[in-house]
């Protein structure tokens, strides 16, 4: 395919907002593609490079090169280009990336150009195309876009499927399943107002403790234990206390879901912080167990025996959870038969509140695993309400904050994928995540103008704030009051973050001051 193709289709889609003319571009564009295409153009549409981050900053792209006059670099051949230009190194690499780069600009119209400047600065970066993807995928190869969704969530990747699909046509769907061993992106929950409204929704639910730890997913497969975070990097190595339990049940072929937290002397839980700091670290982990022992607790099992169980009513699944994990490990939970019953429920979350977990997560109890999505059969309800904004730009400090990049400006997800900015903070911030955060936002910077350096949107930030309030200074007419930062969600994707729907339905607006 040619670079001019995926160029000009990828400019229309930004051009239009009616979803269905997209993915009509998208489906035209999958037509002419070939299944070795895949792989770069589905990532190149996002605003990703496959290669990852390979510092193609802006640095490099400052100098105009002037454009070919007609079109004839293909998708694949601008990869290759990349690829070697990720492989440089030693001395004079700075002089030859900088070659690289100005013959490859050299060789693509003005188009072309610009499609690949957003591209290598990362700017263009749209997680919501890869949803739409899926849908054009689908519409090319005349599959339902939920069969291609599923593909995806059981199989690890768009990348995969879309190839597959391309390659071999609809039966190709067949070949991706839940397997032990690989990674599913888990199920979350939607926010609930009480208790008392989430068993009305519900009807007959389980109500768990919400525990403020890690999610992890562990696989056992004979020998094999694998165990996955919620973003499905691979902890298995940090984490030895739980392959030694997953080891111990007398069951395989199984894929757990769940928390694993750490207790203090007195049985209570410890902060998030503290265990994301063990989960995270790679160095001594010997020592880092004796520091601080991890405790997993499951709630769900996804295959058991080899069987695929998603599809079972959350009732059967956790019976079989209850016959492979003993009850010490599993979460604590009690189980209401619908709203007469709602009392308990607000009992339940009164009593976990005390025992110092964050909250309670309600189930319905006939409802599917639904992978990879924010089910509407599971509400979280915790007493206090903060919102997963992504950093869209710092501004440099002033007096003792001088050199590190202090107010953060936030954004919550638009539904098409781009970030709305709602306000700024600096509030919250301890110095060692002063530091961090300097550190780790000069590594996603974009652009610098006067204090303000622009980064991709990437980095997650927990807020915690007073309400919203009117305002003129931010395009959705509304900021939030006394924003303070909780912490860092490093565990949370961008694409996850809370949208602008979700921020102004916390509560009424109030009038600007
Ligand atoms: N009993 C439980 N059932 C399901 N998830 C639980 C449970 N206890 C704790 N959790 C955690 O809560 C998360 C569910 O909330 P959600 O899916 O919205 O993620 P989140 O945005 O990280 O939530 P929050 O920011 O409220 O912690 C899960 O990802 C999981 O890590």
């Amino acid at each position: 395919m040619l670079l001019a193709t995926l160029a000009r289709v990828s400019r229309e889609i930004a051009s239009t907002s009616a979803r269905s003319r997209k993915t009509a571009l998208l489906a035209e564009l999958f037509r002419s593609a070939g299944p070795d295409d895949v792989p770069i153009v589905i990532p190149y549409l996002a605003g990703r490079l496959p290669q990852g981050r390979i510092g193609t900053g802006w640095s490099l792209l400052r100098e105009p090169v002037p454009p070919a006059a007609g079109p004839t670099l293909t998708v694949r051949e601008v990869d290759a280009a990349l690829t070697a230009f990720a492989g440089v190194a030693g001395p004079g690499a700075q002089a030859e990336r900088a070659r690289l780069v100005r013959e490859l600009l050299g060789a693509a119209t003005e188009e072309e150009q610009r499609f690949l400047s957003g591209l290598l600065t990362g700017e263009v970066r749209q997680g919501a195309l890869d949803a739409l993807a899926a849908e054009g995928l689908a519409a090319a190869a005349s599959v339902p876009a939920a069969d291609v969704r599923r593909a995806v969530m059981l199989g690890g990747s768009l990348v995969a499927v879309g190839r597959a699909l391309l390659a071999r046509g609809p039966a190709a769907l067949g070949e991706f399943s839940l397997r032990v061993g690989r990674a599913v992106p888990p199920m979350l929950a939607h926010p609930g107002q009480s208790a008392g409204e989430a068993v009305g929704k519900l009807g007959a639910c389980a109500v768990e403790e919400k525990l403020d730890g890690i999610r992890v997913q562990v696989h056992r497969d004979g020998e094999r234990v694998r165990v996955f975070t919620r973003t499905l990097d691979d902890i298995t190595d940090r984490v030895p206390e739980l392959t030694s339990v997953a080891g111990g049940l007398s069951g395989d072929g199984f894929i757990l879901d769940g928390e694993v937290i750490a207790f203090d002397a007195n049985g209570r839980p410890l902060p998030f912080q503290d265990i994301a700091g063990r989960v995270g670290s790679r160095l001594d982990v010997a020592a880092a167990r004796q520091a601080l022992p991890l405790s997993p607790v499951f709630f769900d099992v996804l295959a058991l025996g080899g069987e695929v169980l998603l599809d079972l009513p959350y009732r059967e699944r956790y019976e079989r959870l209850a016959g492979l994990v003993p009850e010490p490990m599993r979460v604590r939970r009690t189980v209401v038969t619908g709203p007469d019953e709602a009392p308990l429920a607000d009992e339940f979350l009164a009593r976990t509140l005390e025992r110092g977990h964050e909250g309670v997560v309600l189930k319905g109890l006939d409802a599917p695993y639904q992978a990879g999505r924010r089910g509407t059969s599971w509400l979280k309800v915790k007493p206090v309400h903060t919102l997963d904004l992504v950093v869209l730009a710092a501004e440099w400090g002033h007096g003792r904050r001088t050199g590190k990049l202090s107010n953060l400006h936030l954004g919550a997800r638009r539904p098409d994928g781009t970030f709305a900015m709602l306000g700024k903070t600096f509030k919250g911030l301890t110095d060692a995540m002063l530091e961090w955060q300097t550190r780790r936002l000069l590594e996603l910077a974009t652009g610098e103008s006067g204090h303000v350096v622009t980064v991709r949107p990437e980095l997650v930030v927990e807020i915690a704030f007073d309400g919203l309030q009117r305002s003129t200074r931010y395009p959705e007419g509304v900021t939030l009051r006394f924003a303070r930062v909780v912490r860092y969600r490093e565990d949370k994707p961008a694409a996850e973050t809370d949208t602008v729907g979700t921020v102004l339905a916390t509560g009424p607006v109030r009038a600007e001051e």
